[in-house]
């Protein structure tokens, strides 16, 4: 502090010396401008400029560069910046800070107390707030993603009227069934009848797309028939993209603005999602009574007839939110989970054979999959799923907008207008809460052995018992139960209030798709396939594709 008050009263004295040695204007405009630059580092030395020092925080400040802090490093780490996040919680502890221009002071947090405070205890105090509407509202508008309080209650509510046991009940019978179906017979068209690898993760994107699509604005996009990409699936890629790009580029609008076609092509992709918001739009609008009778009631209904409080109905931009809201909710999320499992059960021979064996004594060839077969026969599948998403946190990153001082769990004090980030994908990743094999693909831990009261955790430990009664009239897994880990720790589905809302939907989906694959096709990576790395967005996508080599195992029924 003295030293910033020596700095600024030399730079007066020398202004002061300039204008009595009569220089000209211009120079004592450079002079003042490079005293005001030297002031500015001076003040900011390691931290970005308008951010305050909080010297309280010790060894939890991550020193910055002068003025622009720690924007540097979190652009360079473009697509390694989960590795930096988890590196720089290794470094630093569980909780630190950072500063970025623009946006102040970023606290970074890492391990279940906090989640459980940020996300629960004082959930109105962590909001999504300003800074997430300003780098997604041009694409998420005022949806359940980007918006708080009453507007967040009245989304939440209207939707979570869909998501029900019923609803899941129906849709493993009905949709997910036949989109695996077809999956599989896309797969043996594009693979093993031309003798070529398939990319799973374009295949699995298609598949939800058309899943998501029908069951719950009644749309089908038909990307499983079409060979290629998707004009819409295009475009929602390049929105996830430019959001998380946004995300972590505070100067975001100078640099789309200066990045030659960029505003234009960001244009054109959010003109695609609002073209195909309206099609489903109209097409229930001008649907007649018959046709409304003869299917479920879907998403889209709820929302069309909600009515609010004050009697009002959502107008047409809202109900365009809705639609690009739940699309990004339904359709990457539950693709790239089944991506990344392929990937770890394709890599690890003990981990195919060992789901193969569960599926092979739990259904011993029937296709009959039900709702209650999923979510209490398959532990092995189960775990399989979970295992994947601990290590491949699917949406991987969030920041949330500190509404008023606070204090953290660990004494950290923290100050309205803060922001605090956190990583599902680091805490996946945290040795000091999954312990030292954190790193390690590892299904196993999330089974328990029944006979132990459901406490203990049984790594490695097969059961070969499969004489207990079964529901659907085959074996019983030998591999024990499936066990869930709090929310706060397993936080990949979030946590509290805003706990993902389909989360049982993607579960059920994940798993019926995961066993009738397996069921039917055999899948060897091809050899060159290398061990995949993501691409920067807001979810968790693969950079390169995943290949993989199909073969049918029973032609005749696959057909
Ligand atoms: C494996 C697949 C999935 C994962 C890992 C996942 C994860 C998440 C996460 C981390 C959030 C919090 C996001 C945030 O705060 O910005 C979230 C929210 C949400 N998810 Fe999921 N999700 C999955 C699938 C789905 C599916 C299939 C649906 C819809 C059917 C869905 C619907 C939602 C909704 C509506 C929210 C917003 C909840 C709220 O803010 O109240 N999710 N999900």
């Amino acid at each position: 502090m003295v030293f910033v008050e020596t700095a600024l009263s030399v730079k007066d004295s020398l202004l002061a010396h300039l204008r009595k040695s009569k220089r000209s204007n211009s120079e004592i405009a450079i002079a003042t401008a490079t005293v005001f630059a030297i002031g500015l580092l001076l003040k900011y030395p390691d931290r970005a400029i308008g951010s305050d020092s909080r010297p309280e925080l010790g060894k939890k400040r991550v020193k910055g560069w002068p003025l622009v802090g720690n924007l540097p490093e979190m652009i360079w780490n473009g697509d390694t910046m989960l590795e930096m996040m988890l590196h720089n919680f290794e470094k630093y502890g569980d909780v630190h800070a950072m500063t970025i221009p623009t946006r102040g002071r970023l606290f970074l947090v890492n391990n279940p107390e906090m989640m459980e405070h940020i996300l629960k205890t004082r959930f109105d105090n962590y909001i999504k707030g300003y800074i997430f509407q300003d780098f997604s509202s041009d694409v998420l508008g005022q949806g359940i993603f980007a918006s708080d309080q009453e507007q967040w209650r009245s989304h939440r509510k209207t939707a979570s009227n869909i998501f029900t046991a019923k609803f899941c009940r129906q849709v493993v019978r009905g949709a997910f069934k036949t989109s695996a179906i077809d999956l599989c017979d896309v797969m043996i068209k594009e693979g093993e009848q031309r003798n070529k690898p398939v990319d799973l993760q374009q295949l699995f994107l298609k598949l939800t797309l058309d899943v998501f699509g029908k069951m719950t604005f009644g749309i089908d996009f038909q990307a499983l028939k079409h060979e290629g990409s998707h004009e819409f699936g295009d475009a929602f890629d390049y929105c996830m993209a430019l959001i998380d790009e946004r995300g972590v580029n505070p100067f975001f609008r100078l640099f789309e603005r200066l990045t030659p076609g960029k505003n234009q092509r960001s244009r054109e992709a959010i003109a695609i999602l609002d073209k195909y918001a309206d099609k489903a739009i109209e097409a229930r609008r001008n649907e007649t009574k018959e046709e409304m009778a003869s299917r479920e009631r879907d998403l889209l209904d709820h929302f069309i007839n909600y009515v609010a409080e004050d009697g009002t109905i959502l107008n047409p931009q809202e109900l365009r939110d809705v639609f690009v809201n739940f699309m990004m909710a339904g359709r990457d999320t539950t693709a790239l989970t089944l991506t990344w499992q392929f990937y770890y059960i394709l890599s690890q021979p003990r981990v195919l054979k060992n789901i193969l064996k569960e599926i092979q004594i739990v259904l011993n060839g029937s296709e009959d999959i039900s709702y209650e077969l999923l979510m209490n026969e398959l532990p092995y599948v189960k775990s399989v799923m979970h295992e994947t998403l601990r290590l491949a946190a699917i949406v991987p990153k969030n920041v949330k907008e500190v509404v008023d001082d606070d204090i953290l769990p660990d004494g950290t004090s923290i100050r309205k207008g803060d922001l605090i980030g956190f990583s599902n994908w680091c805490m996946g990743r945290n040795r000091r809460v999954w312990g030292e094999d954190a790193a390690i693909f590892v299904p196993e831990r999330w089974l328990v052995d029944e006979e132990k009261d459901g406490h203990e955790q049984n790594r490695g430990a097969i059961h070969t018992n499969t004489n207990s009664t079964p529901m659907h009239g085959q074996g019983k897994s030998p591999f024990g139960k499936f066990k869930m880990e709090s929310q706060f720790k397993f936080n990949s589905f979030n946590a509290g209030p805003r706990l993902c809302l389909g989360q049982t939907f993607a579960t059920l989906e994940a798993m019926l798709t995961t066993v009738l694959l397996l069921q039917r096709l055999e899948f060897q990576l091809v050899p060159e396939q290398e061990a995949p790395t993501y691409r920067s967005a807001v979810t968790l996508i693969m950079k390169n594709p995943l290949l993989v080599m199909v073969k049918s195992l029973h032609r005749e029924e696959a057909r």
